[in-house]
């Protein structure tokens, strides 16, 4: 995809009230989800946004010149495109760019819900010079015309995917710019720092000269700490943005599904006291303490029995890797098997929880043969919930890591985020390096970092446009958005 800007406000703030020097396509979507609802509602976006919505509409109070009032809704009948024939009794709005969720000319029509009828009306749309809009295309317009930065169209994206309250507080904040806020004074501090260089530049060394320590300073309290807080705040608070991956693993019939189904509270899995019940790994996610937790049932591990039994054991390892915390089962009420040795020296290096299970039978082993693994301990039976409520607070815990909901406006950046903020603060401090062990003698290399250091801060909310960034980074979204 080839982006390109227009519709840029210039430098007083002001935008262009036609809606585009190159005259994009005019573009269509329904915006609501697939299935049954209330009410659906399809979105034009465009040049030609007006006229296909006056010329699928038929308004209840009809006059010859009836023109949409701005942002006000209207009552009145959809219409098929050839025949006129009434589709469906809706409400249209109009946005007139600049001052519309893209920037540009917008309609929406709000039609009765169900998939059938907003498929309709799209479908007219489509006869009336207007294409589908791809994945995230109306936000890209949002964003490629000055209303929203990069970041700003991804915090939507992450709105719309939110399944906890942090997850969408965590988006509101970055949406409402804060994240910008920050990377704003970073940056000022950074073009700050590179201008006193620049200027050293020019100048004789033995006339100026300038003060290195000071910049020094500089470059430590206004651009690394700032910059740190945020790659901090980030790991800090990921649980929170991202969820939780999390294993659940043992030899056969040690519980699993079992306990599986007590943290979901429904009986997800099928539990059976034949070894090799799980074949292959089942994912659910639920929230715990605010975090979206995403838990993998696994096959038992053992010595497999046949081709599908292996496969499945293949995949309950993978599962195990991939996982930020694995809750190891061992069934109490059998003897400890090499087999359970195994996986405990296994897992041992990874974050994990011993559940030790069936702890309403008599037990078969001493809990002190766990003294030296060094992982939180509960016991639990799934079939008498004895134990449960404690297992749960230990794993909150470790879901947690003790940390609490993130406040409203707590900044929380994503991987892309974290990954220019790295490479900024690399730059940052091979600059910061130069600076204090070569005094004077570099500048134009330590003007280079710093560049550097910038061009990957711009990158965060787009101020550099950068294709391949682009299409990453709304790639992600879903169509209508
Ligand atoms: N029906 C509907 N609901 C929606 C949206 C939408 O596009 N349509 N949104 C989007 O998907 C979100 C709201 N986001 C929006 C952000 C800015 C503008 C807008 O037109 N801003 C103008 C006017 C501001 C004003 O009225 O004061 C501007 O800022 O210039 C519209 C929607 C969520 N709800
Ligand atoms: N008494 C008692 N029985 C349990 C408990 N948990 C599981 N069981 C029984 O143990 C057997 C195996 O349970 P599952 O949950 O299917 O074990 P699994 O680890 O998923 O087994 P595979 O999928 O075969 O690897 C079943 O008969 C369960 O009813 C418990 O806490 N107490
Ligand atoms: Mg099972």
């Amino acid at each position: 995809m080839t982006v390109q800007k227009y519709n840029q406000a210039d430098q007083t703030g002001h935008r262009p009230l036609t809606a585009d020097p190159s005259n994009p396509d005019t573009i269509a979507a329904i915006s609501t989800p697939q299935g049954a609802g209330g009410i659906s509602v399809v979105r034009i976006s465009g040049p030609d946004a007006l006229a296909t919505g006056k010329a699928l509409f038929e308004p209840q109070a009809k006059s010859p010149d009836w023109e949409p009032k701005p942002r006000f809704m209207h009552l009145g009948f959809a219409l098929e495109y050839n025949s006129g024939e009434r589709l469906d009794q809706v409400l249209l709005t109009f946005f007139p760019g600049p001052a519309s969720y893209t920037t540009e000319d917008v309609v929406e029509i709000h039609c009765h819900g169900g998939s059938a009828l907003a498929k309709r009306i799209l479908e007219q749309t489509l006869n009336l010079n207007c294409r589908v809009a791809r994945a995230g295309e109306f936000t890209l317009r949002a964003y490629l015309g000055g209303r929203i930065d990069l970041s700003q169209a991804e915090a939507i994206s992450d709105l719309i995917s939110s399944n906890t309250q942090a997850e969408a507080r965590i988006a509101l904040s970055v949406l409402q710019g804060k994240m910008g806020h920050d990377l704003d004074y970073i940056r000022n501090s950074l073009i700050n720092c590179a201008a006193e260089i620049e200027a050293s530049i020019d100048f004789d060394d033995d006339v100026t000269g300038i003060d290195h320590s000071n910049l020094a300073f500089m470059l430590e309290s206004s651009v690394l700490k700032p910059l740190n807080v945020l790659i901090k705040n980030r790991n800090k608070w990921l649980p929170y943005r991202d969820g939780i991956r999390l294993s659940l693993c043992g030899k056969p019939n040690a519980g699993k599904s079992s306990l599986f189904n007590a943290i979901l509270g429904y009986e997800r899995a099928i539990v059976s006291n034949l070894p090799g019940t799980t074949r292959d790994s089942l994912e659910e996610a639920c929230i715990i303490s605010g975090i979206t937790c995403r838990f993998a049932d696994t096959a038992g591990l053992g010595t497999p029995q046949d081709e599908v039994e292996a496969e499945g054991i293949k995949r309950a390892y993978s599962q195990v890797e991939a996982s930020d915390l694995t809750i190891l089962v061992l069934d109490r009420s059998q003897p400890l098997t090499d087999m359970d040795r195994h996986i405990l020296q296994k897992t041992r290096n990874t974050k994990r929880i011993i559940a030790v299970s069936k702890c309403d039978l008599t037990p078969a082993w001493d809990l002190d043969v766990l003294r030296e693994t060094n992982s939180p301990i509960t016991k639990i039976s799934s079939k008498t919930l004895l134990g449960f409520d404690k297992f749960l607070d230990k794993l909150t815990e470790l879901i947690t890591n003790g940390q609490p909901e993130p406040v409203p406006g707590q900044t929380v950046v994503n991987q892309r985020h974290a990954d220019c903020l790295n490479a900024a603060n690399l730059q940052v401090a091979k600059a910061l390096n130069i600076i204090r062990n070569h005094g004077a003698s570099y500048e134009e290399l330590i003007s280079l970092h710093l560049e550097e250091a910038l061009h990957f801060l711009s990158q965060i909310d787009g101020q550099v446009l950068d294709d391949q960034v682009i299409d990453a980074v709304f790639s992600n979204f879903c169509v209508g958005k």
